[in-house]
C-alpha cells in the first residue's frame, strides 16, 4: 500500500513536482528520463542500464501485478528513483511474490506516486533529460533545485565500475517459462558455441536467449583485457548494455579494438556503442533518449520495420563511421543510427534490445545472426587448418 508522506521532485532548470512517497524513504539524485513501455516496470527496474537515472513512467496505473522472482533482469533494482501517476494498492497476478510498494522499500528505492507524469513527460519531452533529485525525507524546493545543480551531468560518466561483476561466471539458463530446467542446449550438453560476454552492466534475457540459441557463456568484467578474453578461447565475443556515457568507458572501447578482426563482435546498446567507438566513431548525447517498447526501426536489408524495445541516452553519430562500416538500422521516429556492421571483421551490433524484456520480439533474428557469423568463423578456421 502507498503511504500518504509527501514527496518532491526537482528539476535542474528549478521546477518541482508533487507527489506522494512510494518505496523507500530518503533522498536521490539522478537524470530524470521517461519511459513510454506499457508493462514492464519490474524489468526496467532491474536493468542497471537505468543505474543513476530517475525513471518517470507515462502508463499510469504501474504495479497492478506485483512484483515476482522471473521477471528480473538482473539481482535488485539499479533505478536511482522512480516517478508514477497512481500506484495500484492491489496487486492481482498469480505470479506476484510482493507489491510493488513493498520491492521498492526492501531495496532502498525512492519512489513517488500521484505526481503529473503527463505534464512532468512533456515538460522533460521539450526541456531535455537533466539532472534532479527525489526526495520523500525532507522536501525543500530551493534546497533540492540546488542539490539537483551540483549533481555530475550524465555526459562524461562512467557508470560501468558500479554494475559490473566482479568475477566471471557462467551461464546456460533459458527462460523458466519456455525452457524447462537442463533443457537449454548447453544444459543439454549440446552447446557448440563459447560465447565470452562483456558484463557492462548485462540484462538475464540476453542471458537467457544467448543460451537458448546453442551458446554456452562465460560472463567477464567490464575491465577485462582483450588478451585474457581471447585466452578463454571464444568462438565470438558480446558487448552487453549497460549505463552512463559510453565514450567515459575508454578501457571497454580499447578491449574492443583489439579484438576486432580476431573474434566475431556482437554488441546490444551500450555495447554497439562501444563498438561504433572502437570502429573510429564518435557518440553524442541524444536530447530525451528513446525509452519504451514500441519504437519503429528500419533494417536496411530487407527494408522490414521492427517495433522495437529501446532504452538509450546516446547514439552513434552517423557521420563519424569510416568506411567499410554500414549503418544497417535507422530509427524511423528521429533517424538515429539503431544498427551497425563491420563486415570484414565480423562485428555488427544494435541500439536497442532484441532481447525485448519488456517488448516486443521482432529482433530475435539477430541473435541467430551472431551465431551464424560464429558458425563462418569457426568453418573458416577449419578451412585454414585443414
Ligand atoms: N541500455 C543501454 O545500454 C544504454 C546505453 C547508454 N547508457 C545510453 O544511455 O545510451
Amino acid at each position: 500500500m502507498t503511504t500518504r508522506t509527501y514527496a518532491m521532485l526537482a528539476l535542474e532548470d528549478g521546477t518541482i513536482w508533487h507527489g506522494y512517497a512510494l518505496g523507500a524513504i530518503g533522498e536521490r539524485t539522478g537524470e530524470v528520463v521517461f519511459n513510454t513501455s506499457m508493462t514492464g516496470y519490474q524489468e526496467v527496474l532491474t536493468d542497471p542500464s537505468y543505474y543513476g537515472q530517475i525513471v518517470v513512467m507515462t502508463a499510469p496505473h504501474i504495479g497492478n501485478t506485483g512484483v515476482n522472482r522471473e521477471d528480473e533482469e538482473s539481482r535488485h533494482p539499479w533505478v536511482a528513483g522512480f516517478v508514477v501517476r497512481a500506484a495500484s494498492p492491489y496487486v492481482s497476478n498469480w505470479r506476484a511474490a510482493q507489491s510493488l510498494h513493498e520491492y521498492l522499500a526492501e531495496h532502498g528505492i525512492v519512489a513517488m506516486t500521484g505526481v503529473d507524469t503527463r505534464a512532468l513527460v512533456r515538460h522533460i519531452r521539450t526541456q531535455g533529460a537533466m539532472r534532479a533529485v527525489i526526495s520523500s525525507e525532507n522536501p525543500e524546493p530551493d534546497r533540492l533545485i540546488a542539490a539537483a545543480r551540483a549533481a555530475p551531468s550524465m555526459n562524461g560518466l562512467d557508470l560501468v565500475p558500479y554494475v559490473t561483476c566482479a568475477e566471471p561466471y557462467h551461464w546456460v539458463e533459458g527462460n523458466p517459462g519456455e525452457w524447462g530446467p537442463g533443457e537449454t542446449p548447453a544444459q543439454r550438453g549440446e552447446s557448440t558455441f563459447h560465447v565470452v560476454a562483456y558484463d557492462f552492466g548485462i540484462k538475464r534475457n540476453i542471458l537467457r536467449l544467448l543460451a537458448e540459441h546453442g551458446c554456452r557463456v562465460t560472463v567477464v568484467p567490464a575491465t577485462m583485457p582483450a588478451a585474457d578474453v581471447l585466452a578463454l578461447e571464444p568462438d565470438g565475443v558480446f558487448l552487453s548494455n549497460g549505463p552512463g556515457d559510453p565514450a567515459a568507458v575508454t578501457y571497454g572501447v580499447q578491449a574492443v579494438r583489439d579484438l576486432l578482426g580476431k573474434t566475431p563482435v556482437f554488441g546490444i546498446c551500450l555495447g554497439h556503442q562501444i563498438l561504433g567507438l572502437a570502429l573510429g566513431g564518435t557518440t553524442y548525447k541524444l536530447h530525451f533518449g528513446h525509452r519504451g517498447g514500441n519504437q519503429p526501426v528500419r533494417f536496411s536489408d530487407t527494408m522490414r520495420v521492427e517495433i522495437s524495445s529501446h532504452n538509450h541516452g546516446f547514439a552513434v553519430d552517423a557521420s563519424s563511421l569510416p568506411e567499410g562500416v554500414e549503418i544497417t538500422h535507422i530509427n524511423l521516429n528521429d533517424g538515429c543510427v539503431e544498427g551497425l556492421r563491420a563486415p570484414d571483421q565480423r562485428a555488427f551490433s544494435v541500439q536497442y534490445h532484441p532481447e525485448a524484456a519488456p517488448g516486443p520480439h521482432d529482433a530475435r533474428y539477430l541473435f541467430r545472426r551472431f551465431v551464424e557469423l560464429m558458425e563462418q568463423a569457426r568453418n573458416q578456421r577449419s578451412m585454414s587448418s585443414g
